[in-house]
């Protein structure tokens, strides 16, 4: 197989690290970028990838092309793609908002999926939303191409804005929560080494409890929070403020800026 990914930024590396980590060989995994990006050695080196710049021979009997450019730099893309993409060759697109009618429009209507994946993918993690165009074949070949680096939930296109926000970039929402914990952690008293060990500690712990157990995550919750004791406290002063209405504005904005770049 294959595989060219135009593009070898956070998410495209997260992708094919996730890939190689599952067995994909790496002389299977084609990469460009931009001329001079010191990537491109870097990933051949580490990885074992193959770098180009060379648009014929990365397009030459490619199995699948990945657009994993910013979507303001697809029409560069396209660019370089168009005069050598070759009928057979299905398009992977992870762009935030651009649509598979825009993709397909512009390159002569080549299968197309779209997936919304997150960095998770580089340990495997990813939550990876996907949408085929009505042409695309051998879906059972892509689907399990990804599952190397995530859990594959298929959706409607339409609700594509709705999935980036909630798990394209709801890594980044949690980060900013834990590094906002962790700074908390430093005013309680610990020094930051601490506090960066401990919210890592905890929130990975945490994880393996809710990956361990079907339990509610309020069961969760109310399993600690003795009566009377610290962590009611604690959460009687959290309730004082509306979370779910902070999270409300947050995935809406996301959800929001999806939209306007599906229309630029
Ligand atoms: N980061 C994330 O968590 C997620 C991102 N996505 C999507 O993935 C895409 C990439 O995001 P991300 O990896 O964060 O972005 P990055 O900026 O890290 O990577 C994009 C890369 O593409 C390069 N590039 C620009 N123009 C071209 C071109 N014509 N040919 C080849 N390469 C080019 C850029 O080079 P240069 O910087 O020099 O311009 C850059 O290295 C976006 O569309 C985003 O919506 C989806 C899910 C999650
Ligand atoms: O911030 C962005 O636009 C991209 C899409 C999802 C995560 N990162």
């Amino acid at each position: 197989m294959k595989i060219v990914f135009y593009g070898i930024g956070n998410m495209a590396s997260a992708i094919f690290k996730g890939m190689i980590n599952e067995g994909v060989k790496p002389e299977e995994i084609f990469v460009t970028s931009i001329p001079g990006d010191p990537l491109l050695e870097l990933f051949k080196e580490e990885l074992g990838v193959m770098p180009s710049l060379n648009d014929a021979e990365l397009l030459k009997n490619a199995d699948y092309v990945v657009f994993a450019t910013k979507p303001q730099d697809f029409e560069s893309v396209v660019e370089r793609v168009k005069a050598n993409l070759e009928d057979k060759t299905k398009l992977i697109s992870i762009m935030a908002g651009t649509t598979i009618e825009t993709i397909q429009s512009k390159l002569n209507g080549n299968e197309t999926v779209r997936i919304m994946p997150n960095t998770n993918a580089v340990v495997q993690k990813a939550v990876n939303g996907v949408a085929f165009s009505e042409n695309f074949t051998n879906k059972e070949e892509l689907l399990k191409l990804i599952e190397t680096f995530g859990t594959n939930v298929l959706i409607e296109e339409s609700e594509f804005n709705r999935i980036t926000a909630a798990t394209g970039s709801g890594p980044a929402f949690l980060y900013y929560l834990y590094e906002k914990y962790a700074d908390s952690l430093v005013n309680l008293g610990f020094s930051k080494e601490q506090a960066d060990v401990l919210t890592r500690e905890l929130v990975i712990g945490t994880a393996e409890m809710m990956k361990n157990t079907d339990l509610p995550l309020s069961t969760l919750r109310e399993n600690i929070t003795s009566k009377k004791g610290t962590t009611d406290a604690g959460l009687k002063s959290l309730h004082k403020h509306d979370i779910e209405k902070i999270f409300d504005q947050t995935l809406e904005a996301a959800k929001t800026r999806g939209e306007e770049l599906s229309k630029d």
